[in-house]
């Protein structure tokens, strides 16, 4: 399938006088695995802001699952992407529990209210929540959580509306080892599943990119470095670029390693 998911066109966004982003030109087909690579700084989460709708253009067009910012109604469009970011994480209320959190999302809302689930909802929640190791978890209140269940839990919300569009902000960030490694592992299998969304991830290290991502983004100071075949961009000239120092790379077993240059 070649359907454009997301087309970015010259996309800028300027805040209190700073370019967050500047000429982000970006285009997802449906299908891809991308991962967006950048520093601190880089406009890494604003870039994903804007693919999530929450964030509009200073400048720029953006198209995202076929409708064009500005001239679509976002509320319609909101239950179609799935987003798992601090951003997210930081707005749920104290008491939602993690099955509520899950459940909210098919509305695109955070904090239960008085919707109507139905008992394939439940179910629909339960069984994400068991697919990435939280089934224990579903009456837990999610404020409650250690940092890497805390991610696993969002990702089970990001995928409960079917969303045809993932976005996954820094999932890893915060995990120990054992939690790196078990969430970079079940992100392999999501990346592989045929009928599992487009998705994007943001990350700061490529040793949390999943096997099974096909494409990469390199931002800094809010400028694409380098866009395309993660084999083509993560080349040791575009990541000393993007991250500013001479760095050595290479890869094992499906998986990326990056280190300063001796
Ligand atoms: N409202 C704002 N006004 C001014 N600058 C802002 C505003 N919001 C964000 N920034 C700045 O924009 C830049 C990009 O922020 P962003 O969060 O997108 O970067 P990031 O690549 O996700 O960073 P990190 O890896 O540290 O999470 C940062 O320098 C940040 O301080």
């Amino acid at each position: 399938m070649t359907g454009e998911v997301l087309q970015l066109r010259g996309v800028g966004v300027r805040r209190e006088g700073a370019d967050l982003l500047s000429e982000v030109t970006w285009t997802v087909n449906e299908n891809e695995r991308w991962v967006i690579l950048g520093p601190n700084g880089a406009g890494k989460t604003t870039l994903l802001q804007v693919a999530a709708t929450l964030l509009h253009p200073t400048t720029g067009s953006a198209q995202i699952l076929g409708e064009e910012m500005g001239r679509t109604d976002v509320f319609e469009l909101r239950p179609r992407i799935g987003i798992a970011s601090a951003a997210v994480a930081e707005k749920v209320p104290a008491g939602e529990t993690v099955l509520d959190l899950v459940l909210t999302a098919s509305y695109a809302i955070l904090g239960r209210w008085q919707e109507e689930y139905e008992s394939t909802d439940l179910a629909r929640a339960a069984e994400l929540l068991d697919a990435l190791g939280c089934a224990d978890l579903i009456k837990r209140r999610f404020a409650t959580l250690s940092e890497g269940e805390r991610k696993r839990v969002q990702i089970a919300r990001a995928l409960m509306p079917d969303p045809e569009l993932l976005l996954l902000d820094e999932p890893a960030a915060g995990l120990d080892l054992g939690g790196r490694e078990d969430l970079v592992a079940r992100l392999a299998r999501l990346a592989d599943d045929p009928g599992a969304p487009t998705m994007a991830l943001v990350t700061h290290h490529v040793e949390e990119v999943p096997d099974g991502f096909t494409h990469a983004l390199l931002l800094r100071r809010g400028q694409v470095v380098a866009q395309g075949k993660v084999d083509e961009v993560f080349t040791p000239e575009h990541l000393s670029t993007c991250f500013g120092l001479p760095l050595a790379v290479e890869r094992q077993d499906g998986r990326w390693y990056a280190r300063a240059a001796r």
